[in-house]
């Protein structure tokens, strides 16, 4: 079986590449402005329906979002049939294909493709897709259908829906009927599977105080609203920022991105957030979670990615001590370069610790390796993954006594509460309030572990982030060379100083991250390091930022 040239060629050239862009599968799949994404979006649902086919038509994922990007942008992502992150070798094609410049060009490189990888094009493809509530996405999506049609595959659309209720999806169909099925195939069946996993969580302690969300005016909003109706009284959720249609409200001083880079409360939430009360922010497509608190002065005080993580392994390696089963099941943390050192000192000195590159499908990887995987980036994102090893285990294992049967019990609930093929930011505050619910921690308990360290994290524009690399898990600079050297000699004049300087994977910038004893020393740090990456490696001198020392 060959490909449908004729159609393709018909449906390609109604999605013209725009000339002199060029576009890359970065780190979060294709992102950029929305209004030029219409021919990638057009590839990509060919691209999906080729890779169902040579996975045996195993459905495929596609997910237009840009996050926590402004409202303008978009993007769009693959999703791999157990709800991961899409191989990394294809990115690579996915590149190829987007940028060849006319129909022609793209039909060869698309032959070329099915050749390469010998892909069996007699084979069914199935595709879901959703999209977040930008207002460039019904147009996208179109796109996309018009792949899918092209490549006479079958396609769900699974509506304007999360991040991660699209992966969950895409791992409940392919489970279906098995004996590793993932849950009903529905986003009802989402959250019908965390909600009823939360309330035996929680089953006899005190309701907790009402939750302000702040839904960053996204789709967090309306997934929030239908949870709230599943969890009742259970936990009373107040979703705020939830102007899903208000044009520009998207991101818009509010959300986990905000709140993380600001590290200050959303204006929104001043007068709503009182003294003791705890809240949280989702990004854009609800995959990140932030906390907070007003502590009994009115002092705000963030709860990140790691002190999630602190609280969440603490709690599940208490249960495997509870229930008996601490010296076979194993708890590991996953980090990137941009954790707190305070989270890491604290965390390495009771648990296994790995560090590794910033981007999900590195820290998910990691996190494979550990009987239980705790991963989070410092921004938010992460979740706890249980082997397939620690699964057979929690089922087969026979308790000796109530103690350890409750306990057990509570971990397997734990497998189903959360969601294992991405990073979720619903199903992450469910995990949190349970935690809380257990220990009858505050937020300023929780916050107690340990403390964070001030830092400060700068973008510098450089004429060239490609001339950048990194080793030691982004820790070290190689090139250009020279300029690691520099950055110690900064970082040796400041008391606990630590800074290291990567290219972005989603920005056309270069991060800085410092922390150090204190905020006036973080800061001082980061712009001395900024100023040195930027007068070292061509950055224009008279658009010097003031702050750069
Ligand atoms: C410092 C930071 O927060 N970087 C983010 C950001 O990556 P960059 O490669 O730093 O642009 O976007 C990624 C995708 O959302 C996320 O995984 C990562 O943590
Ligand atoms: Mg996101």
């Amino acid at each position: 079986m060959s490909l449908a040239v004729d159609r393709i060629r018909s449906l390609s050239d109604q999605h013209p590449k725009p000339s002199n862009i060029h576009f890359q599968y970065g780190t979060a799949g294709f992102r950029t402005l929305g209004s030029i994404l219409d021919s990638v979006m057009f590839r990509v649902g060919i691209l999906a329906a080729l890779r169902s086919k040579k996975l045996d038509g195993k459905t495929i994922g596609v997910m237009v979002t840009a996050s926590h990007n402004p409202e303008p942008d978009n993007g769009v992502k693959l999703v791999d049939p157990r709800g991961e992150m899409l191989e990394s070798a294809w990115e690579v094609h996915a590149t190829v294909l987007a940028n060849a410049p006319t129909t022609d060009a793209f039909i060869e490189a698309l032959d070329t493709f099915v050749r390469t990888l010998k892909i069996d094009l007699s084979k069914p493809a199935k595709v879901v897709y959703a999209r977040d509530t930008r207002p460039s996405g019904p147009a996208l999506i179109s796109a996309i259908e018009d792949g899918i049609n092209a490549m006479d595959a079958e396609g769900r659309d699974a509506g304007v829906t999360s991040t991660p209720v699209l992966h969950y999806l895409v791992r409940a169909i392919n489970t279906k009927g098995t004996k590793d099925e993932y849950g009903e195939d529905s986003e009802e069946g989402y959250l019908r599977k965390l909600t009823v996993a939360f309330k035996k969580l929680v089953a006899g302690k005190p309701a907790p105080p009402p939750l302000l969300i702040d839904c960053a005016n996204g789709v967090g909003a309306q997934v929030a609203h239908k949870l709230a109706e599943h969890l009742g009284d259970a936990v009373r959720l107040i979703p705020v920022n939830t102007a899903t249609t208000t044009p520009g409200a998207l991101n818009n001083s509010c959300g986990a991105d905000f709140v993380k880079t600001s590290q200050k409360l959303p204006p929104s939430l001043n007068s709503q957030l009182t003294a003791g009360q705890r809240g949280c922010s989702l990004d854009g497509d609800a995959d990140r979670l932030i906390y907070y608190y007003m502590d009994s002065r009115n002092q705000f005080h963030m709860l990140d990615g790691d002190k999630i993580a602190a609280l969440v392994a603490a709690f599940i390696v208490d249960l495997t001590k509870a229930a008996g089963l601490d010296d076979q099941i194993k708890v590991g943390i996953v980090q990137t370069a941009y954790a707190n050192g305070g989270s890491t000192k604290y965390l390495s000195e009771r648990l296994p610790v790995k560090c590794v590159p910033t981007g999900v499908k590195h820290l998910h990887h990691a996190a494979e390796k550990y009987d239980v995987g705790v991963y989070f980036e410092a921004n938010g994102h992460g979740t706890v993954l249980f082997s397939p090893e620690s699964l057979e285990k929690l089922s087969s294992y026979e308790p000796s006594t109530p103690a350890q049967s409750t306990a057990l019990n509570h971990i397997i609930n734990l497998t189903q509460l959360i969601n294992q093929t991405v990073g979720d930011g619903l199903s992450d505050m469910l995990l949190v309030e349970v935690v809380l619910s257990h220990k009858s921690y505050s937020g300023e308990e929780w916050d107690s572990s340990y403390v964070d360290l001030p830092n400060r994290l700068v973008k510098v524009v450089v004429a060239d982030r490609n001339i950048f690399r990194t080793e030691d898990a982004e820790r070290r600079l190689i090139s250009p060379p020279g300029i690691q050297a520099k950055i110690d000699e900064l970082v040796r004049r400041y008391e606990g100083g630590r800074s290291f300087v990567r290219p972005s994977g989603t920005e056309d910038v270069v991060r800085v991250y410092a922390e150090a004893m204190n905020r006036t020393q973080a800061d001082e740090l980061a712009f001395r390091v900024a100023g040195l990456i930027y007068d070292e490696t061509g950055g224009d001198p008279g658009r010097r930022p003031v702050e750069f020392l």
